[in-house]
């Protein structure tokens, strides 16, 4: 067997199939001019199963199997086609107009969740010069002060490599609308903290925030007590509350610098499970804005519920060469079993293929949301 000549025979077929295509795709351009005349909506779920039942039939029984995929994906690309003729697809779902700057201004007002010394602040002081920071106790909090314009930014912890994703933020994006507009990862090493004077044996509670506890469940597991674990609002109000309190038996898990800030001392350096700790801290604001060059752009998409849903999205993105960067199933709020996405696409609207994707994307969700797009920084 010859195996240029048996290419050379696909070759020849290929093109007889983009000349088949390329027809049925103008008839499928006639078909949207006729469904605009008459409001009818582009999806034809009847017609296309019907489809696919009568395309499975003429098959021969060998390839039968490989006909349902071949014809959905040949149908969604037409359905994509004629959405982009009507122009129905993605209006609304990224502003016409975002703003572009060149830089974070350096003396913002900027809500931070906690108190000083907490990784926050610490990551705040990292974005910006010499901001105006607001201390504020709750994530909520942040959004709160960012939708009234009280603060111009707002920074909030978005995941980390250890514990994963503090969902709470997630939910806050979706609920407020907030948009990034820069990303800052921060290696997080945690040390036990005590007062002067108290030792490891004494030890039979520590305070932290929970993913910090998350961070440290062996070191607390291997301590010479059995320690309870009490989570805290931040660790800088865990190392606070340890240095305030009469007790000798308490520790906090906190940073080094709140070490410092609250004369405690460091019983251990880094007892966090994983050696390499980072946590991804963003800077949201109320519109979307581009800062400097922006690198990625973040996405909240809720497919329908049907097999395949998310697969023909992600081959939608896929196929526009996009790359992938993140992609992280949620509960949606007050639904059962039913979930949202958040994908990180390496794309922005600085890009050509960008409004492509959310073109392509947008008819077959339920709904899609721009969460900004920002670049990433590391400290
Ligand atoms: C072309 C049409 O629009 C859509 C695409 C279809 C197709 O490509 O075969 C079938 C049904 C519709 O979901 C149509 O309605 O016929």
């Amino acid at each position: 067997m010859d195996l240029s000549i048996s290419r050379a025979r696909i070759d020849e077929i290929d093109a007889q199939i983009i000349e088949l295509f390329e027809r049925r795709m103008h008839i499928a351009a006639d078909v949207a001019a006729y469904k605009r005349a008459t409001g009818k909506p582009v999806l034809d779920k009847a017609r296309e199963a019907a489809k696919i039942d009568k395309a499975t039939e003429l098959a021969s029984d060998e390839f039968k199997k490989f006909i349902p995929p071949l014809f959905s994906m040949m149908m969604e690309m037409s359905r994509a086609y004629q959405h982009s003729l009507l122009d129905d697809g993605s209006e609304g779902v990224v502003p016409a107009a975002i703003d572009e700057v060149a830089e974070l201004p350096a003396a913002a007002h900027v809500a931070v969740q906690g108190v000083e010394g907490a990784y926050q602040h610490i990551a705040c002081r990292e974005l910006f010069v010499d901001p105006d920071i607001v201390f504020v106790p709750t994530f909520d909090a942040v959004a709160d002060a960012v939708e009234e314009g009280r603060v111009e930014y707002g920074i909030l912890p978005l995941e980390n490599s250890t514990a994963g994703t503090v969902d709470r933020v997630y939910d806050l994006l979706y609920k407020r609308g907030l948009y990034i507009a820069r990303a800052i990862t921060l290696r997080i090493n945690h040390d036990l903290l005590a007062k002067p004077g108290v030792e490891e044996s004494d030890i039979v509670e520590v305070f932290s925030h929970e993913q910090a506890l998350r961070q440290c469940t062996d070191f607390i597991a291997q301590m010479p007590n059995e320690v309870t674990s009490t989570a805290c609002r931040n660790t800088a109000m865990a190392a606070s509350s340890v240095a305030n309190s009469e007790r000798r038996d308490v520790a906090a898990i906190s940073s080094t610098a709140c070490a410092e800030l609250y004369g405690l001392n460091v019983l251990q350096h880094a007892i966090q499970d994983e050696a390499d700790n980072f946590t991804r801290f963003i800077c949201v604001a109320k519109k979307p804005q581009l800062v400097g060059v922006p690198e990625r752009s973040s996405l909240l998409l809720i497919t329908p519920h049907e097999a395949g849903a998310l697969f023909r999205v992600l081959s939608r993105i896929a196929a526009l060469g996009v790359n992938m960067l993140k992609l992280e199933s949620r509960p949606i709020p007050g639904s059962e079993f039913e979930f949202m996405f958040y994908v990180d696409i390496e794309c922005t609207p600085n890009d050509a293929a960008f409004d492509e994707v959310i073109a392509q994307i947008e008819p077959l969700c339920d709904s899609l949301a721009y969460l900004g797009s920002y670049a990433e920084v590391s400290a």
